[in-house]
């Protein structure tokens, strides 16, 4: 059965960054590209971040029972859903293990659909001060940039990862990514001792 190491933080905390470097050194790893509603942003590629799509076309596949996972927030720009497919991109019966980008409320339904034993958690953090300013750096690169949903993601990471809720779902182990080269390392590490 394949496993899914499944990466996981507030925002800003390198997610994206850990994803593409681990792909590097484990190309053999599958991927899941989820879908989202929210529009494109400047360098993104369609099917490469996301499948982005629109609110008619996520009521379709409501119906369609294909929906593994929904998630819908309430940004300073309007409502925009995230979701992931099982729409053929991984098989949970075959060898290979895939890697993924979540959160903890995608986790836990990740974690009902295709079984607990299925999941490996990756939670990463970095302290609240750095990925701000990381954040507000990001933003900054932007054509338009949106401080206000900056800060707006911020805030709601508190409640979206609080420790009960870490503690609930289980999860214990962090990664520090206050330093990228040795948090790969442990997470590489934590991989193969799965
Ligand atoms: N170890 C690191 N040291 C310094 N900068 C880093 C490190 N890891 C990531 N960054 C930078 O921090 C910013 C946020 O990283 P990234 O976009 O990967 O985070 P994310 O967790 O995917 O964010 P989000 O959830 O908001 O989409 C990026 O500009 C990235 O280049
Ligand atoms: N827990 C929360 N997660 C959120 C919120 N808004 C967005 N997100 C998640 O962040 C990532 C990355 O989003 P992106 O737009 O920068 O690509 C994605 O997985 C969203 O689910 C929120 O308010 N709370």
């Amino acid at each position: 059965m394949g496993r899914i190491f499944y990466i996981m933080g507030k925002s800003a905390t390198g997610k994206d960054t850990v994803f593409k470097e681990l792909l590097k050194r484990r190309p053999e790893l599958t991927t899941v590209v989820p879908y989202t509603t929210r529009p494109i942003r400047e360098g993104e590629t369609d099917g490469v971040e996301y499948f982005f799509t629109s609110s008619e076309k996520l009521e379709q596949f409501k119906n369609s029972g294909k929906i593994v996972e929904l998630r819908t927030y309430e940004t300073v720009m309007g409502p925009w859903s995230y979701f992931t497919m099982d729409d053929g991109q991984f098989d949970i019966h075959g060898e290979g293990d895939c890697l993924m980008i979540g959160t903890l409320e995608s986790y836990e339904k990740m974690c009902r659909y295709y079984g607990n034993g299925a999941l490996v958690p990756v939670y990463i953090e970095v302290p609240d001060g750095i990925r701000l300013l990381r954040a507000v750096k990001r933003e900054g690169k932007q054509k338009n940039p949106n401080y206000r949903e900056v800060c707006r993601r911020y805030l709601a990471d508190e409640d979206d990862f609080s420790e009960e809720l870490l503690s609930r779902l289980r999860i214990g182990k962090r990664f520090s990514n206050t330093d990228l080269e040795a948090c790969l390392e442990e997470i590489l590490k934590e991989m193969e001792s799965h």
